[in-house]
């Protein structure tokens, strides 16, 4: 896995930096580097070519693991900043910034459990990135791109879109819920029971990011499997499930990191080949859509220099994949508005 991470990374089109020539320089941000995803992700981005700047952000914590991560003798600056008083110094300058700051679930609890908590720590390192991250060597600001892991994701991207406007730096198409563990999933579970190559397996995943609304479509899944109908809602029911058969294995310990981590790193790097110009990043994410009626939502995204060039529409369901697009809307539209309202009365 860590050695196609960086295979993908390091192939000469992407370290060329198309446009330019040359591969230009770029700072990542994670903002809860200490934590359990984030300690992984912060080596995972250590080991990616595109990186020449990577600011490791925690409450408490960041200097043991940003000396740690940067004893790895990759091209990399790492540096760590602890404290509130330190964020904007973590922030200045990047051009993506990854948040997997809040508490994770325990047993028994749903994503939207995690929100009185996390909701406010989300707000406030948006209103954070507002304020030191328009990138100011262009001549319009331009922010970060940001990739949102915190839960419920549902409800961090709009809270985070809310700050932004009333900040007056928010650009729909710099700010992405991390829906990647998702499709990581699907295409494990799909070439498992297709028995098929996992590495030449693609599956988009639309809707949202918790129980029902995540819904994978395995009717576009390829390679193709003749699989019964049985088996899909089976591996649909195992996707949209996932997170909980890890917190539920983890016994109180926490929730997915390993391959969250890992899931992270995969779009962090289509982000910064998205940046650096290379043709076709295509990654779901829950994004501002107008795919359905609803303000935002997970589909295929295409990655370009400016963030999201096109969100990419949902292609030909099965009337399984409908029924599930249907009954997953009320769930997610009050997903959403909750983050609104939040970050409205905040
Ligand atoms: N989008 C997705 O697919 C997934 C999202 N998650 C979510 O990611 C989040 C983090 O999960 P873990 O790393 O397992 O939790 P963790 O508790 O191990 O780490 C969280 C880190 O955030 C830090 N933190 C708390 N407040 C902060 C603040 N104001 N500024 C900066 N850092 C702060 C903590 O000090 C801690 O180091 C949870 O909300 C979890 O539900 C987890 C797995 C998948
Ligand atoms: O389930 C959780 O709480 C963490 C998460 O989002 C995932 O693993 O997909």
């Amino acid at each position: 896995m860590l050695r196609s991470i960086l295979r993908s990374s390091t192939s000469n089109a992407s370290r060329r930096g198309f446009a330019s020539g040359a591969s230009p320089e770029r700072k990542v941000a994670i903002l809860g580097a200490a934590g359990g995803i984030g300690q992984p992700l912060s080596l995972l981005m250590k080991l990616n070519p595109l990186v020449t700047r990577l600011a490791l952000y925690d409450i408490a914590g960041t200097p043991g693991v940003a000396a740690d991560v940067s004893h790895i003798n990759t091209g990399s600056e790492v540096v760590g900043y602890m404290g509130d008083e330190n964020l904007g110094k973590a922030l200045e300058g990047s051009d993506v910034v990854i948040i997997p700051a809040g508490v994770p679930r325990k047993p028994g609890m749903t994503r939207d459990d995690l929100f009185n908590i996390n909701a406010g720590i989300v707000k406030s390192l948006c209103t954070a990135i507002a304020k030191y991250c328009p990138n100011v060597g262009t001549s319009v600001a331009q922010m970060a791109l940001v990739n949102m892991i915190s839960n419920p994701v549902n409800s961090t991207v709009p809270i985070a879109a809310e700050v932004f406007k009333k900040a007056g730096t928010y650009d729909e198409k710099r700010l992405f819920g991390v829906t990647t563990l998702d499709v990581v999933r699907a295409k494990t579970f799909y070439a498992g029971k297709a028995k098929v190559n996992v590495a030449e397996v693609n599956v988009p995943v639309v809707g949202g990011h918790a129980g029902i609304t995540i819904l994978p479509l395995f009717s576009q899944a390829t390679p193709k499997a003749n699989l019964s109908d049985d088996e899909i809602v089976a591996l649909t029911k195992r996707t949209q499930d996932g997170g909980t058969e890890v917190v539920e294995a983890k016994a109180g310990k926490g929730s997915a990191t390993l391959s969250m981590a890992y899931a992270g790193a995969v779009f962090a790097d289509a982000c910064l080949k998205g940046l650096n110009g290379a043709p076709d990043v295509v990654e779901c994410s829950f994004v501002q859509s107008t795919v359905t009626e609803l303000p935002f939502f997970a589909s295929k995204v295409r990655i370009g220099k400016n963030g999201v060039d096109e969100v990419l529409g949902l292609g030909a369901l099965s009337d399984f994949e409908k029924e599930g697009l249907e009954k997953l809307k009320p769930e997610l539209k009050a997903s959403i508005e909750k983050g609104i309202k939040f970050a409205h009365q905040n």
